[in-house]
């Protein structure tokens, strides 16, 4: 994992505070550049991290059917603006050769591509990538909605607009069924 220089960050929270005409020496605020140095260790944790490590255990179990893991909240920092965008991803895919992954490692990836200055089409499509690399299944569908921020607070603002982003590949992409059936379990 790659190491967050905190002091930098620190530093840098300071100059915010002041520029927005703040006393970072006043008492509320002494302790919050810290808070945000580790604050920004945190959701930022996935930089440097490699998801393609999550599929390096594979069970050999002769499954060629559907597996989806829904719901699987996920948040993220938007990188035009640092502020999050969060909500659900729902991960289907359909294995092949007996590659079949752990179930939450499906949701781990998610979570540490969210974990970094991201869009949401990159989130979605690098795990629907990731996942066609390592588990070479017949395909991949990954959907994610999500709420941003940056729409909501600022800017446009515009509370309640969902984003819906999907990468498709393999079997997914030429049959409109196989997309069906995925589309279908979304909705229970
Ligand atoms: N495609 C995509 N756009 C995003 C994502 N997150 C934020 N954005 C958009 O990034 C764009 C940045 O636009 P700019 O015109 O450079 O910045 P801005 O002046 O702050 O834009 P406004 O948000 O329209 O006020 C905005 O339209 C955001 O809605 C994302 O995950 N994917
Ligand atoms: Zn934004």
């Amino acid at each position: 994992m790659k190491e967050v220089n905190r002091p930098q960050i620190e530093e840098a929270v300071r100059m915010i505070l002041e520029a927005i005409g703040e006393d970072p020496s006043r008492e509320g605020l002494l302790d919050t550049p810290k808070r945000v140095a580790k604050m920004y260790e945190e959701v930022f944790s996935g930089l440097g991290k490699n998801p393609e490590e999550y599929f390096a255990t594979i069970f050999g179990e002769e499954h060629e059917e559907l597996v989806l893991v829904k719901d699987i909240p996920f948040f993220s920092m938007c990188e035009h603006h640092l502020v999050p965008f969060f909500g659900k991803a729902h991960v289907a895919y359909i294995p092949q050769n007996g590659k079949v992954a752990g179930l939450s490692k499906l949701a781990r990836a998610v979570e540490t591509v969210a974990a970094r200055p991201q869009l949401q089409e990159r989130i979605t499509s690098t795990v629907a990538n990731v996942m066609m690399k390592k588990l070479e299944p017949h395909g991949v569908m990954v959907i994610l909605e999500a709420e941003h921020m940056c729409m909501t607070m600022r800017g446009i603002k515009k509370p309640g607009a969902k984003t819906v982003t999907s990468a498709v590949r393999g079997i997914f992409a030429t049959d409109s069924q196989a997309r069906s059936e995925v589309l279908s379990l979304l909705k229970e």
